[in-house]
């Protein structure tokens, strides 16, 4: 058995702490495993929007990734923010080298409504890093562009899981149901079946990260080991909690809380 667990994320960042690496690794930190970064940009935002963005060198994403790599076990990783094409062909070619559960967090625009990935790279994020991942996490606009179609109802969603994975090639799928109405119901395909996880819809404004969150829970969870319908099941009420217990801090759409709540939430964990 292992005595440690180590998850990574490569992402961009976030200066006021609700998204991006900060968010991931504070996740990773809750939930028990060893958490390391590579960023790809350096961006100035916080919760009412992005300002600039500064992207990493490619060269220096690859020495950030084999530094890791030459050195270090990773047991799961995630991708988040990845801007242009260049970046995104340096990280396949390492992911391919590494052979531990991959979480893909398509991230293509903030809750603010600022685009985090060039409009003409996000072809080559669904042909060629997509294929390669073991679970991918769009919310449905992101399930949109993916498909070229509209997700409009429960059934659309469950649907674009499948679709997903047996025409674009993720091994599995998980349509995030933030930007539906009612209850907040994720469906996840897993290559076999449809799987359904359902929270109540939090009334709050404060949901700046919840996307980079969950994948970073659910990539903690496929790193100790956890099956994936129980890393999900285990990360949905996290995220859950954390929207529940989040602050109302800035003055856009506040950070999910993974501070105040601990002994109250996480005793689960501890
Ligand atoms: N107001 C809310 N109340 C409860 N759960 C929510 C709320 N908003 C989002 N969620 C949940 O948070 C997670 C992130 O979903 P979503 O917001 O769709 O993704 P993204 O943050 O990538 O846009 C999902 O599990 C979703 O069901
Ligand atoms: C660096 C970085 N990565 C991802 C995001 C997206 O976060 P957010 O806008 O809060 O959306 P979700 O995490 O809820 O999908 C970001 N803003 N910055």
């Amino acid at each position: 058995m292992r005595n440690v667990s180590t998850a990574l994320t490569i992402a961009g960042t976030d200066p006021s702490g609700g998204a991006g690496i900060q968010a991931d690794l504070k996740t990773f930190q809750e939930l028990k495993s060893y958490g390391m970064s590579v960023i790809t940009s350096v961006v100035s935002q916080n919760t009412t929007g992005v300002k600039d963005v500064h992207h990493l060198p490619s060269e220096f994403l690859k020495s950030q990734l084999e530094a890791i790599s030459s050195d270090m076990p990773v047991h799961a990783l995630k991708t988040g923010m990845i801007s242009n094409m260049e970046m995104m062909k340096v990280i396949a070619e390492w992911i391919e080298s590494i052979p531990a559960p991959y979480v893909m967090d398509p991230v293509m625009v903030a809750t603010s409504g600022d685009a985090l990935i060039e409009e003409e790279s996000r072809g080559y994020l669904r042909d060629h890093l997509l294929p390669l991942a073991s679970l991918v996490t769009p919310n449905i606009p992101e399930a949109e562009y993916i498909l070229g179609d509209e997700v409009e109802s429960h059934d659309d969603m469950k649907n674009a899981a499948e679709q997903i994975c047996t025409r674009f090639g993720a091994g599995a799928a998980l349509i995030k149901g933030g930007h539906m109405k009612g209850e907040a119901i994720d469906f996840l395909y897993d290559g076999k079946r449809i799987h359904e996880f359902t929270s109540e819809r939090i009334d709050t404004n404060n949901t700046h990260g919840t996307g980079c969150t969950y994948a970073a829970a659910i990539t903690a969870f496929l790193g100790q080991g956890h099956t994936l319908p129980d890393a999900v099941e285990e990360a949905k009420y996290f995220v859950t909690e954390v929207i529940r217990h989040s602050f109302d801090l800035g003055q856009g759409s506040g950070p999910t809380n993974h501070f105040a709540t601990r002994e109250e939430v996480f005793n689960k964990w501890l």
